[in-house]
Formats: C-alpha cells, structure tokens, sequence
C-alpha cells in the first residue's frame, strides 16, 4: 500500500496515522484504529456511528509496521469492532453490548440462535437513547471456539446433543470466551464510567464487576422463539440457572 503521496505539507500517510493508537494494557498492547464514520441503516432510518477496529498484541508496533502486518496475513487475522454512538466517551451513562460473532445468526439471518436480532434489538435501544456501544467480538464466534467447530457442533446438534454437549465433545468448554479484551476497550473509551450492560448472561456482568466499571443497569435483550432455536434458548436459560442466580448478581 503506498500511503507516503504528498497533499500539500500534510501527508495522507500522517492523516492516517492520527486514527491509530496503540494503548497500554499490563504486558499487552490494543492497537487501535479509529473514528471512521460509519452510517447504518436501521429500520429506513439513518444513524451515524464511528466504527474502531482494534487487536491485542503482546508487542507495540509503528503504524507502518502495522501496515506490512495487515499486508502480509491481515485478512488470516480476526479484528474486533467497537461502535460508538452519541458522545460515548463523556456521557453519563452509556448502553453497551459486547455481541460475540455469529456469521450464520448476524448475516445469514440463521433461525437456529436469536444472535441476529439480538444485535437489532441492540442498535434500537442505543439509537433510542443518547450514547452507547457495541463491542463486536470477532474472535468469539461460535461462544469462541470458531466458525469451523461450530458447524461440526450444529450437526452434533442434529444428532441431540445440546449447544453445551456438542462443544464438550469437541474437547471445547462450554463456553470459550472471555471478556477481558472487550472490557479494556470500554475502559479505555469511557474510563470508570457506569454503563448498563445490554445482556441476559451473568457472566458479562461478573466481568465488568471484576475489572471495576460501575453497571448501573442490565437490560435483557431478547431474539424470538421459535422450533428451529427453542432447543437452543431453553438449554441456554437452564446453565444461567444453574451457574447463578443473575438478579441477586445484579443487585449485589
Ligand atoms: N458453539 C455454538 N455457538 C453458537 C451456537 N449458536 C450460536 N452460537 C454462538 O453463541 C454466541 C452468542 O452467545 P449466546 O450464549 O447466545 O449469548 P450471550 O452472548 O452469552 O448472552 P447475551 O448477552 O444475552 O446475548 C455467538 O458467538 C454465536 O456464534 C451453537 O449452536 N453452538
């Protein structure tokens, strides 16, 4: 990519290079790239949101460094999202939803999970309200063990297993991810800032507690029911149940 051409004293190299900025995080390093404008169209209306990529490395890297990088295997990489909206930074309260990937929920529109219209019900309540985040977790698809898995554990599903067995037996734990990363990323934005948690799941929410944001609120957020994804919801609901008592959690 040649980015060194001239525009009068300023370089487009240098105009790029005011959007990235690589953050301290302990011994690792988020490399951050943003605002880029970003206009949605949701339900024929227009909002317009800034849209950050970023990636933990364990190493720092030059903006040209990161370039080569991006040239060399970018498109092997997985990158995470943030999308912001309103004055997400300075605002009192912001709605915010860490949205793990879902390649066959969020864009093929699958009726097997409720991701997609999750992610919908997501951007109406932040539009409806004056800030807020969507943190889209590209490396957590599949509850994070990655797209490839997760079709031999749909067809696990098709065999009876739940969404939990179909994962054991793949020698996965139930639930892959963590939230550390997405949880950095909103402290960086909004340093200790309350925010309330778009989520049904209890372990978000332990998280955020855990690395000390304020959660002034959750509020769930829910797909639809339906035969293809019933067995899907009820066998989620039940491990909430059995791993914690989410509304004492809340309060606590
Ligand atoms: N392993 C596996 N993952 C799935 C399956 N269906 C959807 N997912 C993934 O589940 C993730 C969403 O997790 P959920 O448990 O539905 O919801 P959550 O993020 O924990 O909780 P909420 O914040 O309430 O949405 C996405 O990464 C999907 O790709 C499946 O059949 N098997």
């Amino acid at each position: 990519m040649n980015v060194g051409i001239k525009t009068n004293i300023i370089t487009i190299h240098d105009e790029l290079e005011k959007k990235y900025t690589v953050v301290r995080e302990d011994t690792q390093f988020i490399h951050l790239f943003g605002p880029v404008n970003f206009p949605i169209n949701l339900n024929s209306k227009r909002y317009v949101f800034n849209w950050y990529v970023w990636k933990v490395k364990d190493y720092s890297m030059s903006f040209q460094e990161l370039l080569k990088e991006l040239k060399n295997n970018g498109a092997d990489q997985n990158y995470n999202s943030i999308l912001t909206y309103g004055d997400f930074e300075n605002s009192h309260n912001a709605l915010v939803r860490i949205h793990s990937c879902c390649l066959t929920g969020d864009v093929f529109g699958s009726t097997r999970c409720d991701c997609g219209p999750q992610l919908n019900h997501s951007l109406e309540h932040i539009v409806n309200s004056t800030s807020g985040a969507i943190v889209y977790m590209d490396n957590h698809e599949g509850r994070g063990i990655g797209l490839y898995a997760k079709a031999i554990a749909n067809t696990l599903q098709e065999l009876g297993f739940d969404t939990y067995e179909a994962n054991n037996i793949l020698d996965f734990e139930d639930d892959e991810r963590t939230y550390d990363e997405a949880i950095s990323i909103i402290k960086y934005f909004r340093a200790e800032k309350g925010i309330t948690l778009l989520s049904n799941n209890p372990d978000k929410l332990r998280c955020f507690k855990k690395k000390g944001i304020i959660v002034n609120d959750v509020i769930p957020i829910h797909g639809f029911e339906n035969e293809d994804n019933k067995r899907y919801l009820n066998s989620k609901l039940k491990r909430i149940a059995n791993h914690i008592d989410f509304d004492e959690e809340k309060l606590s």
